[in-house]
């Protein structure tokens, strides 16, 4: 399984999200050194698939966030479908319950010591609480992530995406085991665009975050490797 990082850019993990494969591999190639991991996201991996991953993979170990959230057997294939494209982290919606994480980690198990880090979608960084609320959950985001993080890590996630605004509660509460990949990042002055519950790279890192997750403020950046370096250099070394 991929090492939590020491600090500074290996922190980092942009968000590759476009739809064109070889803006995917040019944006790959630059950010490359100044990243830990690069994600593919549902964007990348709908226009092009298992080669996309392949492709990304040549530049930076791959956060592969395709977001699986199915009945327990469904899941569970899925991974297996995935292990050959040997993503180091991979997600899957908390809110599928217990016996769905449990069978995505019996399927992760397969690839042995080599696993993918399964992360567990807790509430999406772009809901608020009047958004959550439409979805029927009356509590604050903050409770009901606290309350799908518990069952994902008991169920067996090795770690948690969650927003900025959680990240600390997320430490007190369950301590430093699970890994916590954080998006909703924004640094000061970039447009939040659709995300609700945000913080800054170094905020979120001081907050507990083990990565962070940007994608606009740097896919969209005139320069995006320079964009990712001036991110780096406000986190923690
Ligand atoms: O799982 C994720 O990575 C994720 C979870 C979440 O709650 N919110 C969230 O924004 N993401 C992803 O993080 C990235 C954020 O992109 P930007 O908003 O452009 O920085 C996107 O690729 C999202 O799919």
């Amino acid at each position: 399984m991929i090492a939590r990082p020491a600090g500074g850019a290996a922190r980092l993990i942009p968000a590759i999200d476009t739809g064109d494969l070889a803006r995917a591999e040019a944006l790959a190639a630059a950010l490359a050194g100044r990243c830990g991991v690069l994600k593919v996201g549902l964007e990348l991996f709908c226009a092009a698939g298992a080669p996309a991953v392949a492709a990304v993979t040549r530049h930076a170990p791959v956060f592969l966030d395709l977001k699986l959230h199915d009945i327990p057997n469904t899941v569970a294939g899925a991974l297996r479908s995935l292990l050959p494209l040997r993503p180091a982290m991979v997600t899957l919606h908390a809110g599928g319950g217990p016996a769905m994480v449990a069978a995505a980690r019996d399927a992760a198990e397969r690839a042995g010591a080599d696993r993918p880090l399964l992360l567990a979608v807790t509430v999406l960084t772009s809901m608020d609480a009047a958004a959550l609320a439409a979805t029927g959950v009356a509590d604050s985001p903050a409770a009901q992530v606290l309350r799908l993080a518990r069952m994902a890590v008991a169920a067996g996630a090795d770690g948690l995406v969650c927003s900025p605004q959680e990240a600390a509660l997320l430490r007190a509460e369950l301590g430093p085991g699970p890994a916590l990949v954080v998006p909703g990042v924004r640094p000061a002055g970039s447009a939040a665009g659709d995300q609700a519950r945000t913080a800054t790279p170094a905020e979120a890192v001081a907050a507990g975050a083990d990565w962070i997750v940007v994608g606009r403020p740097i896919t969209g950046a005139a320069d995006p490797a320079a964009a990712a370096a001036s991110i780096a250099a406000t986190l923690p070394g």
